[in-house]
């Protein structure tokens, strides 16, 4: 997408053919900065530590560092090796797995003295097919947008609400709940986007709110506790949010809070939808709640808020006790039966085996 008066993906390869820069998104709204990873290690602290973040985004930063371990060493040994690192750096978007596995058994049965030039194709064609993933999801939410704008007085906006950031900054490009609220606004569609903050680590306000500013959408920043209050006063017409885990059954995994959205969503009759590419898919899981690992991340996340300070350097304020404990659950899962449906790229399916089936039959 655009930042000024240049097009960024979130992650692209360097002229070396062997390095990788991103966009640094621990210091975005403040700064934007872009890092080069050059090291297996740079890749899985970049992901661990959040400098990219977002289900297809982790994937492809994942598959890019497999390119970089091959050229230090295409063994089958290494191979596994990298795949272990990497997968452990993040447990629940289903997306690091994936992007894992299709890099090795791609990788397999070739020569070694070939892996490391089809490794980094591979890693760029995972990429290139995320973006079109995500355009896919935009066509396909933009015709519920539409659905709704049809129901609108002339000029009034469709107000939709998101929680964290599945933005194109969670991706390679566009966005997945992102896409069909760019592409509603490319067709003029009049649109109004309630962010939620999403704490703890802010995504909605310094990502989200970021993106939306860059790209002229018209939206308000909220806490994350008022969006029932919103909609119980008629002010959201649909909800939208990513997912980092969906399961064969349509149960959602997602930043913690998306729970909490769809109960008030479907308590006030508004539409609940979620993006969905068929990488987030996992087919061998059933009941999200019972299933799905939930990543738990330091509970200094909590305790400290991230800012830009009076002299203008970014800094973390500590803003409970030293003496309280912090807990800090990542994600939660949302079941099925609050989910009007899931926007992927095939079409919009009910969340049951049944509507994911009728769109993904191969997986009959
Ligand atoms: C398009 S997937 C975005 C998904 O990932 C985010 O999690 P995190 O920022 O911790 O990587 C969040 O759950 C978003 O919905």
């Amino acid at each position: 997408m655009k930042v000024g008066e240049k097009h960024y993906h979130t992650i692209w390869l360097n002229a070396d053919g062997r390095s990788v820069d991103i966009i640094d998104q621990r210091w975005l709204p403040h700064e934007f900065r872009i890092v080069t990873l050059k090291t297996v290690a740079d890749v899985a602290v970049a992901i661990r530590d959040m400098w990219v973040r977002g289900a297809p985004l982790i994937g492809v930063t994942a598959a890019y560092g497999v390119a970089i371990a091959m050229a230090d060493d295409p063994s089958d040994r290494h191979l596994d090796a990298v795949w272990e690192e990497l997968n452990e750096t993040r447990p629940t978007a289903i997306n690091l797995r994936w992007a894992l596995e299709a890099m090795r058994q791609f990788l397999r049965p070739l020569s070694v003295d070939d892996r490391a030039e089809a490794a980094y194709r591979r890693a760029g064609e995972i990429a290139e097919e995320d973006v079109q993933l995500n355009r896919a999801i935009g066509a396909n939410g933009l015709k519920i947008i539409r659905e709704i704008a049809a129901t609108k007085k002339p000029g009034e906006p469709v107000n939709i609400l998101t929680h964290c950031n599945a933005g194109w900054l969670a991706t390679v490009d566009y966005g997945t709940a992102t896409a069909p609220i760019y592409m509603a606004t490319e067709a003029g569609i009049p649109v109004h986007v309630y962010v939620d903050e999403t704490r703890p680590r802010n995504q909605g306000a310094q990502l989200t709110a970021w993106e939306l500013n860059g790209h002229g959408v018209p939206h308000t920043l909220i806490v994350d506790n008022a969006g029932g209050h919103l909609m119980q006063h008629g002010a959201v017409d649909m909800v939208i949010v990513g997912t980092d885990r969906t399961t064969a059954n349509g149960d959602v995994c997602n930043k913690i809070g998306t729970y909490l959205k769809a109960l008030a969503a479907s308590d006030n009759d508004v539409p609940f939808y979620v993006a969905l590419p068929s990488p987030t898919i996992d087919w061998t899981v059933k009941d999200g709640v019972k299933e799905i690992p939930i990543e738990e991340r330091t509970g200094d996340e909590v305790s400290f808020v991230q800012g830009r300070g009076p002299d203008g350097a970014i800094i973390s304020v500590r803003v409970s006790p030293e003496g309280s404990p912090s807990a800090n659950p990542a994600f939660d899962v949302t079941p099925a039966r609050l989910i009007t449906g899931l926007i992927t790229e095939r079409g919009v399916a009910t969340a049951s085996p049944q509507g994911l089936k009728a769109l993904f039959p191969e997986r009959s």
